[in-house]
């Protein structure tokens, strides 16, 4: 049985309360949550469920979880936390449940890490410049690069850049943070869904990929010569496509990846037709971590709304991957 860390992220988000509602389910892994005990408790109480924590030991077999029961690695929380109320000194916490997954993974005591959602203001605003899961554990870990993709029932969509502005998205999209999306991609895919020869197709940036040129240069200039270089290497990629029709049935469910050039290009077409079924996925890093496709939802939380199957989802892929990466 595969031993997964779990985040659960912002305290005084609903990362708590989907982390409760899981405990009672029987999952494919030893879910192992790195967090505060303390703030556990007291959301179980307020939601109701039953809980019984263990310290997390390396040494015993893999325990299952189910009626409440999970494993911890205790990280005491900062300040008390009140569900849906940001606490910017709690941000110190948030990212050492961070740093003792990673660790734990880096250490082999645990396979992979699942994530639950952060809030990237308040981190910020705590004094630590933070974008994202993404760019902060690749940072973490020391790679170059990493890619993040979303895996969804049809085919997973990878992001060639992240969270970064609009402004400023047409400068960091060089060539070779192209080429290195590409890679990863295919090495990601490859990886973590057998898939040997994938057909990606690659969306421009522009609206109709450029139209010629005429609606914007990065397509003719830049996108369209690196994927012909793909595809002389005999890589099956396909594009620049329209972002608009991209997303189609008669597109989507005849590929195995879509490389979005922005965020809200990628994300948006897919929350509208899988949200609660996507699985955020971080290529690259030397261990699979897989996460929830939404946010903190700081008004639901402790009120037993949040739906948990996003992570759900997330476990369940994790767990799948394991010993394939
Ligand atoms: N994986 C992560 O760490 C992510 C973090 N965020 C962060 O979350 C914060 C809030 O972001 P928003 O844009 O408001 O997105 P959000 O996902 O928190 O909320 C968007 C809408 O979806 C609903 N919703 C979200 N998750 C739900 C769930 N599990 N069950 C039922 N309803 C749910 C919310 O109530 C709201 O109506 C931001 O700081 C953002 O950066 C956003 C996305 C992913
Ligand atoms: N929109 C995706 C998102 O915000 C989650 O990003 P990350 O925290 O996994 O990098």
């Amino acid at each position: 049985m595969p031993r997964l860390a779990l985040t659960p992220g912002e305290p005084a988000g609903i990362g708590p309360d989907i982390c409760l509602m899981l405990a009672q389910m029987t999952l494919p892994a030893e879910v192992v949550l790195i967090a505060s005990p303390e703030l556990l408790q007291q959301r179980a109480t307020q939601l109701g469920l039953p809980l019984e924590l263990n310290e997390f030991d390396p040494n015993q077999s893999p325990q299952a979880n189910g009626q409440g029961k999970l494993s911890i690695v205790p990280v005491p929380l900062i300040k008390s936390s009140i569900a849906g109320q940001l606490e910017a000194a709690n941000s110190q916490y948030v990212l050492k449940t961070l740093d003792r997954a990673v660790e734990l993974c880096l250490q082999g005591q645990l396979d992979a890490m699942v994530t639950g959602p952060v809030h990237k203001a308040i981190i910020s605003q705590s004094g630590f410049s933070f974008s994202g899961h993404t760019e902060y554990l690749r940072d973490l870990v020391g790679v170059k690069d990493v890619l993040m993709t979303f895996y969804t029932p049809a085919f997973i969509l990878g992001m060639a850049t992240t969270h970064l502005p609009l402004s400023t998205v047409s400068n960091v999209l060089t060539q070779d943070r192209l080429n290195s999306a590409l890679y990863l991609l295919h090495e990601g895919l490859d990886k973590f869904f057998a898939k040997k020869q994938p057909c990606i197709h690659v969306l421009g940036l522009n609206p109709h990929a450029g139209e010629e040129g005429t609606i914007g240069t990065e397509e003719v200039q830049m996108i369209t010569p690196l994927i012909k270089r793909w595809q002389q290497k005999g890589f099956n990629v396909k594009g620049p496509l329209s972002a608009d029709t991209a997303f189609v049935e008669k597109h989507r469910l005849h590929v195995d990846a879509i490389l979005a050039m922005y965020h809200d290009q990628g994300l948006a077409p897919l929350k509208a037709l899988y949200f609660g079924e996507i699985v955020n996925v971080t290529f690259g890093l030397p261990f699979l971590r897989t996460s929830v496709d939404h946010g903190t939802a700081l008004p639901l939380a402790g009120t037993g709304l949040a739906e948990p199957e996003s992570l759900l989802h997330a476990i369940q892929l994790a767990a799948n991957q394991v010993g394939k990466s």
